[in-house]
């Protein structure tokens, strides 16, 4: 009674004891993300308004290298990988049995799923995200292996009691999205995997459709609903606005993360001090912290088992970086994500107002009237993008993209932005306009996936989409059994002859030498070499998938798997059996030849009516084959025309139409019958 009048009268307190905070560890798993800006896991475990922001002292991000797709062999105690390689069954489907130690080779044709290059550029990505986070006292946390057995060996290490959760990026791929569940399932009882949804020009979420159930089987009927979205800036409308973290500024390049939260600034929250146990974690400070003895270690197994027709010449050896072809289409050595935001700049530009000032963001200011700086490339960007030759012809977003160090809502919004300032001129705002069309075809072979790769593996089925799609055109699909299955061992066989680049038609060796060279290849030479492999030499289409898959440096499961079934007639829009003209092509959008020269030089003395197709030369070309692998009735119509007369692409600039100029219809080698129409027009054609 006595302690109860005391406290009533103000004169006992009880000091109750307020709860001690735990110290807790946000992970976020960096997959194809690996950027700073646009990152969901960023904010909300900084956001000071978030109640997990403020239980969250730590951040750590991790990247892993995974040993599906990389040969981790040469690493301290990294995994063999499966010995003798995988062999594909009679079908060419993935044996089940042996799929339980993945190998890193593709599934058809057993080849390397990666190249030096490919391989340097995402090192480039990884070692720059972790400069990044060091930059700003961080740190990336770097392994290999698998992350459904590092990541739970981390946590243990940590205290599952002092683990916030585990995030990620949402992926639409069976690989991917597969992982991911294996990490969920592996995860301690209490600790949780929540996924980002930062993959897509458009947040899934967004759509006005369930994109697993109705992703419409024509990419136009999936544009206009997703245009009906409107295409102003704004939450509600088809482009969101990034995720305020890092900002980028054009005059001070690429520096630290801090988190924009309106106008408040957040550092970066420390790096947990963890003593690492396990095999498996680049230790700070030991030999593969080094992005060069990284190189050297995953690069020996590419370098010692090299395809038939080599590496890039640029490609060296494993004590030094691949140089940076000086022919390149692609716009600068690097994957990084300075590299991404840096050609963002380039491409697009931006608003002066929008330049990171300490302490202030006016993100929120209606800039509409404000000036731009740059932007040229983007207001040709339709005009252009069927060049083949220079950086200038098209973004190059792909390969930044594809790593994710571009967020696609970044390049969105800034494009968006643009379109916002360019005024009513028609033709500049159409060209504009058209890196969104593009950017939505992305996103259009994201969601695809996610429909129809319900039954295993159905993106690299050999009958593909079109399988389970109801409208599918079965009479115009091809048969499976029709694909020729290659011997690798015969020089002259159809598909070695496309890989190696020696069809003897010029228009489809330069690409496949730039492709081996540079890890690029333009739309414009894709969609020629895709239509010559499965219209012309009717090979399998997956093997020009693996080959893609092996060399491109903008690979990307989706948009290659998407594109090589619509070019081969087995993906969305089965209707089309696309076939293109080659000789008429290489009029149309190389009417000087200067891209075949650059990659072909032995060609450079041949007449310009003829250096097109060589064959009707009497001379014998060192070097190249004398007679074209095969000769289409319909080239013929093409022979000796003067170059120039018909070019759609002057300068590498051309009109950049998609009226599928050089396309005919036919499904059979060699048996095209007629121009391909307007009302089916594909991808980029
Ligand atoms: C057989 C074949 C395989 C392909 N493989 C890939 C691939 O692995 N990765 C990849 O990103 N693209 C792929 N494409 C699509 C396209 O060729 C590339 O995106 C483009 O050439 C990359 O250069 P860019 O960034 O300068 O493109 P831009 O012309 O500048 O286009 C802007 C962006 O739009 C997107 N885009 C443009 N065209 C397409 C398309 N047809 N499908 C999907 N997205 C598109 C890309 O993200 C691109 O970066 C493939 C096309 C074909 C025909």
């Amino acid at each position: 009674m006595l302690l109860l009048l005391l406290r009533r009268a103000g004169l006992l307190r009880i000091h109750r004891q307020a709860p001690q905070r735990t110290m807790s560890t946000f992970i976020h798993l960096h997959t194809l993300d690996l950027r700073v800006h646009d990152s969901p896991s960023l904010f909300i475990s900084h956001d000071p308004s978030s109640n997990l922001s403020n239980q969250v002292n730590h951040f750590l991000p991790v990247y892993i290298f995974d040993e599906r797709a990389l040969d981790v062999s040469h690493l301290p105690e990294g995994s063999k990988p499966f010995s003798p390689r995988i062999r594909p069954s009679e079908d060419g489907r993935p044996n089940g049995a042996q799929q339980t130690r993945a190998a890193p080779t593709s599934r058809v044709a057993q080849f390397h799923r990666t190249s030096p290059h490919r391989l340097w550029n995402l090192l480039e990505a990884v070692y720059g995200l972790r400069d990044t986070y060091r930059r700003s006292g961080g740190d990336l946390l770097i392994g290999y292996g698998r992350p459904e057995i590092l990541i739970p060996q981390l946590i243990k290490t940590l205290g599952e009691d002092h683990v916030a959760g585990v995030w990620a990026q949402k992926e639409y791929t069976l690989e991917e999205s597969n992982m991911l569940k294996n990490l969920r399932k592996s995860l301690p009882g209490k600790v949780k995997l929540q996924l980002n949804d930062s993959k897509t020009l458009i947040p899934s979420k967004h759509l006005p459709f369930d994109p697993a159930k109705q992703t419409p089987d024509v990419y136009t009927a999936f544009r206009k609903r997703v245009e009906g979205m409107g295409l102003t800036l704004g939450d509600n409308e088809m482009l969101v606005p990034p995720v305020l973290t890092a900002r980028w500024s054009p005059s001070k390049i690429f520096n630290d993360v801090r988190v924009s939260v309106g106008k408040k600034r957040v550092n970066l929250k420390s790096f947990p001090d963890i003593k690492l146990e396990g095999k498996g974690w680049i230790r700070s400070g030991s030999e593969y912290d080094s992005m060069q003895a990284m190189y050297s270690a995953l690069v020996k197994p590419l370098l010692d088992h090299p395809p038939l027709a080599g590496w890039s010449s640029v490609v060296k050896s494993s004590d030094e970086p691949p140089d940076f072809h000086p022919e390149s289409a692609l716009p600068s050595e690097g994957g990084s994500e300075a590299s991404a935001l840096t050609r963002l700049e380039d491409y697009v530009g931006h608003d002066p107002k929008s330049e990171e000032k300490d302490g202030e963001n006016d993100n929120d200011t209606d800039r509409r009237d404000s000036v731009w700086l740059g932007g040229a490339k983007a207001k040709t960007y339709k005009d252009t993008r069927n060049g083949l030759v220079g950086e200038a012809f098209s973004t190059k977003f792909a390969g930044f993209l594809a790593l994710g160090t571009l967020s696609a809502r970044e390049a969105g919004w800034r494009v968006g932005e643009l379109l916002q300032r360019v005024g009513k001129d028609a033709k500049v705002r159409g060209n504009v306009y058209w890196i969104l069309f593009e950017l939505l075809w992305r996103d259009y072979f994201q969601f695809t996936t996610l429909r129809y790769n319900h039954k295993p593996s159905s993106l690299f089925d050999i009958d593909g989409f079109a399988a389970s799609m109801q409208d599918s055109h079965e009479h115009e699909r091809p048969d499976p059994n029709d694909w020729h299955k290659p011997n690798w061992d015969d020089p002259n066989d159809p598909a070695r002859r496309w890989c190696e680049g020696k069809t003897g038609v010029p228009f489809i060796d330069a690409p496949m030498i730039e492709l081996r060279e540079t890890g690029y290849m333009s739309n414009r030479s894709r969609q020629n070499v895709a239509s010559f492999l499965t219209k012309d030499l009717y090979v399998d289409w997956r093997i020009g998938a693996e080959f893609f898959e092996m060399h491109l440096i903008d690979y990307d499961t989706c948009s290659n798997w998407g594109n090589w079934q619509y070019q081969a007639g087995v993906g969305n829009d089965p209707r089309a059996s696309r076939q293109f003209n080659p000789i008429k092509q290489a009029h149309d959008y190389d009417a000087d030849s200067e891209y075949v020269k650059l990659w072909l030089p032995q060609l450079e003395g041949l007449p310009d009516d003829i250096i097109q197709t060589p064959w009707l030369s009497n001379k014998q070309i060192k070097d190249y084959p004398s007679k074209p692998i095969v000769e289409n009735p319909q080239w013929k119509k093409f022979y000796h025309k003067t170059p120039g007369k018909h070019s759609k692409n002057k300068g590498n600039g051309g009109n950049g139409g998609r009226g599928g100029g050089g396309t005919y219809r036919g499904r059979s080698r060699g048996t095209g019958t007629g121009r391909y129409g307007e009302a089916h027009r594909g991808p980029n054609q």
